[in-house]
């Protein structure tokens, strides 16, 4: 079956060859973009979430693969510490992520994202939210988690990883724990970071240990608890 692509609220306002008519109306747009905002604010701030931990990961994840079963597991042990689970809301590993949340019985939420191509919330979300822009729903994402975990992913894991890093970095938000899961996934960037970055002095050797890299769950769910 073939989807059809749309065109989404995203791609439309950062496109540049707009009609006289629409650039009249763009900052109309900012009407649009602040009913996510309080519509997001609004549905968190009921969802009393307590603590919450944002879960990263591949929406390519298959689910007859091992890095799911890791990813059900890790929501799993996450719920078990008494955290919420947030993830993208997707299939692959924000769906294994809700599924842990929802089988360990926490509450389970998705910040589903619109796209092109149809793709429809994953079934083990129970709070679930739908945005146009990406960038009102990774300020949910950094407002409404206290921790972070990555799961091997693409560049959307990628973006949303070092948006995280580069707040933490900045001192934009106060200590936040970032676990990337997989040291053989992860192992090479984080060489890379430091064999690039770090010797050229982009950035500090200490930037580097905002990343607790590990195969452990344990102890990623035992670092969500180091704020
Ligand atoms: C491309 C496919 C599905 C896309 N569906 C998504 N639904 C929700 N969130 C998504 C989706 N795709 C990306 N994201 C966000 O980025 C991260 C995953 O991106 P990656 O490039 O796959 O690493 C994830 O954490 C989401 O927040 C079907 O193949």
């Amino acid at each position: 079956m073939t989807s059809k692509r749309r065109v989404t609220a995203d791609e439309h306002l950062l496109d540049t060859r707009h009609s006289e008519e629409w650039k009249q109306k763009a900052s109309w747009r900012v009407m649009k973009i602040q009913a996510e905002f309080v519509e997001g604010f609004d549905t968190l701030e009921a969802a009393d979430l307590g603590d919450a931990i944002g879960v990263y990961g591949s929406a390519r994840t298959p689910v007859d693969s091992e890095e799911y079963k890791r990813g059900v597991e890790l929501g799993h042990k996450l719920g078990e510490a008494g955290f919420s689970v947030v993830t993208g809301g997707g299939p692959g590993a924000m769906e294994a992520a809700n599924r842990g949340a929802a089988e360990a019985g926490v509450k389970s939420v998705g910040l589903g994202i619109e796209l092109p191509f149809e793709q429809g919330i994953n079934p083990y979300v129970d709070i679930q939210l739908d945005f146009h822009y990406f960038f009102v729903r990774k300020v949910m994402f950094l407002k409404y988690s206290c921790g972070f975990c990555a799961l091997p992913g693409g560049y959307g894991t990628m973006d949303e990883l070092f948006e995280s890093l580069t707040l933490v970095q900045t001192e934009k938000v106060g200590k936040f724990p970032i676990a990337l899961i997989g040291i053989d996934y992860w192992g090479g960037l984080v060489d890379w970071l430091r064999r690039s970055m770090v010797a050229d002095g982009k950035i500090n050797p200490e930037d580097v240990d905002l990343l607790l890299v590990t195969d452990d769950l344990d102890e990623a769910v035992a670092h969500m608890g180091n704020r």
